[in-house]
C-alpha cells in the first residue's frame, strides 16, 4: 500500500528518512583513483529523520529550521531539492523542515537517507514521475549512500557502491550505540593501515565455502585505533552479542534476530540490553525494515 503522509496545520506533510546499518564491510580492492572497492549488505531499520515538506508555487527552495553548523545551502535536503528542480526545469519550490534524529557521522548514512527523501517525496508532489534509475543517478552527486536509499531495498553492495542486489534479512532487532565522536570518512578510507585484501564473499560463495568468511566491518580497526571511544562501546555491548561497527563509525550495533516460535523474543533481548546501558553511554533499540516506505514513489 502507498504510503500516505501527516499533514500538519501549515500544511507541512511527514516523510520519512529511514538509517541503514552495514552488517559487514568489506573492502576488497582499491580502484586507481582511490575509491575503494567494497561488499556490504546495507539493512534499513526503522530508527528515522522526518522531513516535513510543503510545496511553494513561487519556486523557491527555502530550509525552516538547518541544523547546528550546517548552513541550509549545504544541507543535503536544500540540495537534493534544487538538483531536483534543475534536472527537471521545475517552477514549483518547497518549505523544507528536517526533524532530526539520527546521529550525525554515525555512519548510518542519515544525510544520504534526507537527501533520498527530498528526491523521492518531491518527485510524487512535484509529479514528475522521473523513474528510480533517474533518481539513483541524480542522487549519487549528492553522496555515496543516496542511490541505496533511492532503490530502497536491503541489498548486497558491490563495486564503490554503486552496484546494488536486493536480497531478503531476517526479521531482527539492534541495539545501536553512539559514541560522542564524528568520524571523518577520508581519513578513514585513507589510512595507510586499512586493510584492503579482504577475499570476495560473492566468489567464496560460488567456491561454496562462505561459511569460512568472518563478516566483519574494515574500517572498524582503524576506526576504534582513532577513537577509543567507539571500543569502549564495542566492548561494552560484546558482553552481551557480538557488537560491529557501522559504515566509517561512528556508531556500533548487535543484532538480535527473530525466532519465529517466541514471538518478541528479539525486541525482548534488545530491549533488555539497552536497559542496562551506563549512563554515560547513548543507545537506542531499533527494528530491521522490509523495504523504505516511499518505494513506490519512483517507478522502476
Ligand atoms: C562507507 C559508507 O559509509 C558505507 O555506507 C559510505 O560508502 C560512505 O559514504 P559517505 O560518508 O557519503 O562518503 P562519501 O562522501 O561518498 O566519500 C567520502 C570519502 O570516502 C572515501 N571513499 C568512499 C567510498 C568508497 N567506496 N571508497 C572511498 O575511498 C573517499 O575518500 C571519499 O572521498
Ligand atoms: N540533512 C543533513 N543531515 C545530516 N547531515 C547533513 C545534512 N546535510 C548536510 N549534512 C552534512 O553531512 C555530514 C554527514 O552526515 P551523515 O549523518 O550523513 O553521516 P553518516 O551517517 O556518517 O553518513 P555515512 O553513513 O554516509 O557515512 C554531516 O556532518 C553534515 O555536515
Amino acid at each position: 500500500m502507498s504510503f500516505t503522509p501527516i499533514i500538519d496545520a501549515q500544511g507541512f506533510a511527514a516523510f520519512p528518512a529511514p538509517a541503514k546499518l552495514n552488517l559487514f564491510l568489506h573492502i576488497t580492492g582499491r580502484r586507481a583513483d582511490g575509491y575503494h572497492l567494497l561488499e556490504s549488505i546495507f539493512q534499513l531499520i526503522d530508527a528515522h529523520d522526518t522531513i516535513w515538506l510543503r510545496v511553494r508555487q513561487d519556486g523557491q527552495v527555502i530550509h525552516h529550521n538547518p541544523i547546528e553548523n550546517v548552513p541550509a545551502e549545504s544541507d543535503l535536503t536544500v540540495r537534493a531539492a534544487r538538483l531536483l528542480q534543475g534536472h527537471t526545469q521545475q517552477q514549483l519550490g518547497v518549505d523544507i523542515r528536517v526533524e532530526k534524529r539520527l546521529p550525525m557521522g554515525g555512519g548510518m548514512g542519515g544525510g544520504s537517507s534526507d537527501a533520498a527523501t527530498v528526491l523521492l517525496a518531491l518527485n510524487r508532489l512535484w509529479s514528475l514521475n522521473l523513474s528510480r534509475q533517474a533518481l539513483m543517478t541524480l542522487g549519487l552527486q549528492l553522496g555515496a549512500d543516496v542511490p541505496f536509499f533511492i532503490f530502497g531495498r536491503n541489498a548486497l553492495v558491490e563495486g564503490i557502491g554503486e552496484i546494488m542486489t536486493p536480497i531478503e534479512t531476517p526479521v531482527a532487532h539492534f541495539v545501536v550505540l553512539h559514541p560522542p565522536v564524528h568520524v571523518p570518512t577520508p581519513a578513514i578510507f585513507g589510512d595507510p593501515e586499512l586493510t584492503r585484501d579482504t577475499p570476495s564473499l560473492k566468489v567464496a560463495l560460488l567456491e561454496g565455502r562462505a561459511d569460512q568468511v568472518e563478516l566483519k566491518n574494515d574500517l572498524e580497526p582503524v576506526a576504534v585505533r582513532k577513537f577509543p571511544q567507539i571500543a569502549e562501546c564495542i566492548q561494552w555491548l560484546s558482553q552481551y552479542a557480538p557488537a560491529k561497527m557501522t559504515g566509517s563509525g561512528s556508531c556500533v550495533f548487535a543484532q538480535f534476530i527473530a525466532d519465529g516460535a517466541e514471538k518478541n523474543a528479539s525486541q525482548n533481548r534488545a530491549n533488555a540490553v539497552i536497559s542496562c546501558l551506563p549512563k554515560e553511554m547513548t543507545g537506542f533499540v531499533s527494528s530491521t525494515l522490509s523495504q523504505h516506505q516511499l518505494l513506490d514513489f519512483a517507478s522502476d
